[in-house]
C-alpha cells in the first residue's frame, strides 16, 4: 500500500514512524496540501488541520483515492462537505482511531440507552497543551452516540450559577502538559456512579489504527465508513 500522509506534525512524524516497521510506503508528506498535487498514492492518510480539507477531498475524487480523514475540529459546513465527497469516493472518518476507544463508544451506546433517563450523563476529556480544538473530536463521537439514544442538550463546560438541569450532557475539555489523550464518560445517579475511561499512553495507536482503517478503506466502494464498520 503506498501511502499519501498529509500533516507532519506531532500525528504525521508519528505515522511515518510506524509506516517504516510496515511493508507499506509512504510516498510523500505534506504540512499544506497542494491544490494541484499530481503525485499518486493508493490512499491517504490525513493527521493535519481543517484547512487542507477541500484540496485533500478534491484531490481523491480527481483521481480516485480513498481518504483517511484523522483530522479533528471541522465546522458543520465542513462535515457536510465530507458527506457529499463520500458520495464519490470511499472516505473513512473517526475522531479516534484507537482500538479502545472504538469498543468504549459502543459500550458509551448500550449505558447510554440502559441509563439516559435515570443517570446524568458528563464526558470529560484531557488532552496535551498543544491541541487546537475542543471538546476532541472523540469527545464530539462519544456525545454523537449519547445523543443518538434519545433527547439530551450537550453543554460545554459550566460557569457562574448553573444548575445542571435534567437531559443535559456536560462536556468537559482539560488542556495540559504532554496528555497523550484521555476520554471519560460518566454515569451518575442517586448513590452510585459508573464511569468508563480511555486513557492513550502513546500516539502510536492513532497511526496503527489509521493504517488498518486504510487498507480496509481500499477495498470498499464509496461511501463515508467509520472505524465501527471497519473494525466489527
Ligand atoms: N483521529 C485520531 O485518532 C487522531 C486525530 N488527531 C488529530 O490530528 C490532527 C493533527 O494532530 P497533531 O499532529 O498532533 O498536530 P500538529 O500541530 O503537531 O500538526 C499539524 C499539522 O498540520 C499542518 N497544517 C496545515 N495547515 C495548517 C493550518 N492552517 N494550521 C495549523 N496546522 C496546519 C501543520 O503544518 P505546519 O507544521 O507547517 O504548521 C502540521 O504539519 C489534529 O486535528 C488532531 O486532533 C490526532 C491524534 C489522533
Ligand atoms: O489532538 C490529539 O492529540 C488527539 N486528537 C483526537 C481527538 O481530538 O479526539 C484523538 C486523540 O485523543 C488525540
Amino acid at each position: 500500500m503506498e501511502i499519501g500522509v498529509v500533516g507532519n506534525g506531532q500525528m504525521g512524524m508519528t505515522l511515518e514512524e510506524v509506516i517504516k516497521d510496515t511493508s507499506y510506503q509512504m510516498v510523500k508528506m505534506w504540512d499544506v496540501f497542494p491544490q494541484d498535487e499530481t503525485i499518486t498514492a493508493d490512499v491517504l492518510i490525513d493527521f493535519s488541520n481543517p484547512a487542507n480539507l477541500t484540496n485533500i477531498l478534491a484531490y481523491g475524487v480527481k483521481n480516485n483515492i480513498p481518504v483517511v480523514i484523522a483530522t479533528t475540529g471541522y465546522s458543520n459546513q465542513e462535515l457536510e462537505l465530507i458527506e457529499k465527497t463520500a458520495e464519490k469516493i470511499p472516505v473513512l472518518f473517526s475522531g479516534n482511531y484507537s482500538l479502545g476507544v472504538i469498543v468504549m463508544n459502543q459500550v458509551v451506546k448500550q449505558l447510554a440507552e440502559s441509563l439516559g433517563e435515570t443517570f446524568d450523563i458528563e464526558i470529560i476529556e484531557k488532552h496535551h497543551n498543544k491541541k487546537l480544538d475542543a471538546p476532541s473530536g472523540t469527545a464530539k463521537m462519544l456525545l454523537d452516540s449519547v445523543m443518538e439514544t434519545g433527547e439530551f442538550t450537550p453543554v460545554y463546560g459550566r460557569e457562574g450559577i448553573a444548575p445542571r438541569q435534567a437531559r443535559e450532557v456536560g462536556v468537559h475539555a482539560l488542556r495540559g502538559g504532554t496528555i497523550v489523550g484521555e476520554h471519560e464518560v460518566i454515569f451518575a445517579g442517586t448513590d452510585e456512579l459508573l464511569s468508563i475511561k480511555h486513557e492513550a499512553f502513546s500516539k502510536k495507536i492513532f497511526a496503527k489504527g489509521a493504517l488498518v482503517g486504510a487498507e480496509w478503506l481500499m477495498k470498499q466502494g464509496p461511501g463515508l465508513y467509520s472505524m465501527e464498520d471497519c473494525l466489527f
